[in-house]
């Protein structure tokens, strides 16, 4: 029988998105409709994440993004970690990121969610597919 040998990789895999308010309700929304995005552009089996950090700017502390993360199905494993992100005079408020590193079949496309008002951002991974090996 002839066998498949799939070559796998640790890439890491970067996103960000705005909630609307500081609340429970607007940060759960924004963090769901970011992982739907992650997971459904990028058909990731949560089984092989090896660890996902949030960062929220200093506007928002309604709640920990990551423990709206290990609400998803198959997510309460992984090993999850929220930071403020360090303040920039006049950068993007009330902003959500993370980056996640997983396990990945090599030179298989990445895609970058970037949502909301943090489409701008890095216009470079929202616009194009990054190529496996440019992270
Ligand atoms: C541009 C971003 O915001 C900030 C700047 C970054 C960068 O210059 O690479 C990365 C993360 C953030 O600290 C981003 O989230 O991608």
């Amino acid at each position: 029988m002839e066998e498949i040998c799939v070559e796998w990789q640790v890439r890491g895999i970067r996103g960000a998105t705005t909630a609307s308010e500081n609340s429970v309700a607007a940060i759960r929304e924004a963090v769901r409709e970011l992982l739907d995005e992650l997971e459904a552009k990028n058909d990731i089996n949560p089984d092989l994440i090896i660890s996902a950090t949030f960062s929220a700017t200093r506007d928002l502390d309604a709640v920990f993004p990551a423990a709206i993360a290990r609400e998803r199905p198959h997510w309460c494993n992984v090993p999850l970690l929220d930071v403020q992100q360090m303040h920039v005079e006049g950068a993007l408020e009330r902003c959500i990121r993370f980056l996640i590193h997983v396990n990945w079949p090599a030179h298989t496309e990445i895609y970058h969610p970037y949502l909301r008002g943090a489409q701008n951002l890095r216009p470079d991974r929202n616009l194009a597919v990054a190529v496996a090996g440019e992270n």
